[in-house]
């Protein structure tokens, strides 16, 4: 159905694509790895026409196709579907499917039945329990992608490209999910799968392809196709989940909570973390976790409850009262409240702390020397692949941002470390480097909460696991009690409830 031979793209001296060549082909899913900075992000935007390469050929259907345009791509029936892509909140299933298409008409009106009738029929196939009539800002994450993908088949979308479809999804929704490609593949339609979760690649795809610098460095059949293989293609070592003590109930408490109500946060919560202890906040985005850190930031007000950190009264109205408190900060959405895209690696990543760069204390000259030499080191703790500490942020592939982020803190003591979703987009390797240093951060005596929807993150990562959702912590599991049926249990009772 597709195929591409020998796709080469060139950015000035870093090779993103050299001589990559795929195929796919109808009622296949084909997944697509690689680290941070391997190339897929690229070849999607080639296949999605957003890019030209500088060398190869696509091939859709034995045609051989040039796209100018993500419109000619979009007419070979090539769908590419962003975990985010927008969806218009107040408009139901069957609107947001019918967005920039002709409607139906009859009598010269729209014809709505035949709208309802044309999508309907393509949910039923796929995902029969879809309530096709509610606005999409009332559904749930997992059932806002089948919007995506419904909108997608239900309009001749024959070939799909997912760039990290399930980032975002519980693992109990993650299963729904590919219940859903399930079916879809089924039907025949092909589906290319990017994703950094490479249990899902395994468990999934009929085929994986693993890019590396830009090349294809191995293709595993189903057969062969398992983690550590492809950590291993990928250019890393998997690293084995270690165990460790819990932290000691003498350990002084570096922050208490009491009651506290903020934004989604909606039932009072309350919290003690101790010095030395990590603490998993997990559960759906909008279920009240991210809430509870933006308030300890200062950058959501605090509607009722204390807090008390080292047991002084602490309130703070903005982030400067949080970073003076020595409370940091690593936000979830690396585009709109992390990164400065048009501005080089170093200044992003001293941003937080200019004032720390001066040649003269108290002079806004900056000590530029120092400013690159910090960076150099924590590029190095993060192991953040660039090509130089003068390039712009916005040319660093998604992961990388990440781990700019990342990197601000990450010679920087906090006594308090907030993580808000700290791995998402990041690779193995990448996560497990990130993972070390979080740990780090705590076993050097300071309090870190770290914001996931990721339940092997919140298990691996958590000396306790709270469980969010609808705005209230709905369960509590120490280390030795959390595994991932009881989380799931915690998580699926929500399911019931709503
Ligand atoms: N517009 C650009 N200008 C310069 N270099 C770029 C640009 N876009 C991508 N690159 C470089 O091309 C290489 C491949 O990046 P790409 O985004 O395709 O990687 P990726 O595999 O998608 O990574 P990730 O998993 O982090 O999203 C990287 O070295 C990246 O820095």
């Amino acid at each position: 159905m597709l195929a591409l031979n020998g796709m080469t793209k060139r950015f000035g001296a870093t090779n993103a694509l050299e001589d990559v060549s795929l195929s796919l082909s109808g009622g296949e899913v084909l997944g697509l790895v690689g680290h941070n900075g391997a190339g897929k992000s690229t070849l999607i935007k080639i296949i999605a026409g957003a890019q030209a390469a500088d060398s190869g050929t696509i091939v859709v259907n034995g045609t051989p196709v040039h796209f100018h345009s993500p419109h000619d791509a979009y007419a070979a029936g090539i769908r590419v579907i962003h975990q985010d892509a927008p969806l218009v909140p107040s408009f139901d299933t069957i609107d947001n499917c019918f967005l920039g298409r002709p409607y139906p008409k009859r009598a010269g009106r729209i014809d709505r039945k035949a709208m309802r009738e044309a999508i309907a029929r393509h949910a039923r196939e796929i995902a029969p329990d879809l309530k096709l009539d509610v606005p999409v800002a009332f559904l749930p994450p997992a059932e806002k992608q089948f919007v995506r993908l419904l909108k997608a088949v239900s309009d001749e979308g024959r070939i799909l490209v997912l760039d990290e479809p399930t980032a975002a999804l519980p693992a109990e929704d993650a299963h729904k999910f590919f219940a859903v490609i399930e079916r879809m593949r089924a039907r025949g339609t092909a589906i290319i799968l990017v994703s950094h979760r490479l249990d899902e690649i395994a468990e999934f795809c009929d085929r994986a392809v693993v890019l590396r610098d830009g090349r294809v460095v191995e293709e595993l059949p189903k057969s062969e196709l398992d983690v550590a293989r492809l950590v291993t293609a990928m250019g890393g070592t998997h690293a084995a989940n270690e165990d460790r003590p819990p932290v000691a109930a003498s350990a002084p408490r570096i922050l208490e909570i009491e009651g506290l109500v903020t934004g989604e946060l909606r039932t009072p919560a309350s919290l003690a973390v101790r010095a030395g202890e990590v603490v998993a906040l997990y559960g759906l985005s909008g279920s009240g976790r991210s809430s509870l850190l933006q308030a300890l930031w200062g950058a959501a007000p605090i509607e009722d409850g204390s807090i008390r950190l080292e047991g002084a009264a602490y309130r703070p109205r903005s982030p400067r009262d949080a970073v003076q408190a020595a409370v940091s900060y690593v936000p979830a959405d690396r585009h709109r409240t992390g990164l400065f895209g048009s501005l080089d690696l170093v200044f992003n990543k001293t941003l937080p702390l200019l004032s720390s760069y001066r040649r003269v204390p108290g002079l806004p000259i900056p000590d530029t020397k120092a400013e690159r030499s910090a960076f150099l080191v924590a590029a190095e703790r993060v192991s953040m692949a660039f090509r130089s500490p003068g390039q712009l942020a916005r040319t660093l592939s998604g992961g990388n941002q990440q781990k700019l982020i990342f990197s601000r803190w990450a010679n920087r003591h906090s006594r308090v470390m907030l993580l808000d979703e700290p791995t998402e987009g990041v690779d193995v390797m990448a996560k497990q480097t990130i993972k070390e240093i979080i740990r780090a951060i705590a076993a050097d005596g300071n309090a870190v909460l770290v914001s996931t929807s990721d339940r092997d993150e919140a298990l691996e990562l958590g000396d306790r696991v709270l469980v969010f959702r609808d705005g209230a912590v709905v369960a509590t599991f120490e280390r030795a009690q959390a595994s991932p049926e009881a989380l799931s249990t915690a998580a699926q009772a929500k399911a019931k409830a709503s």
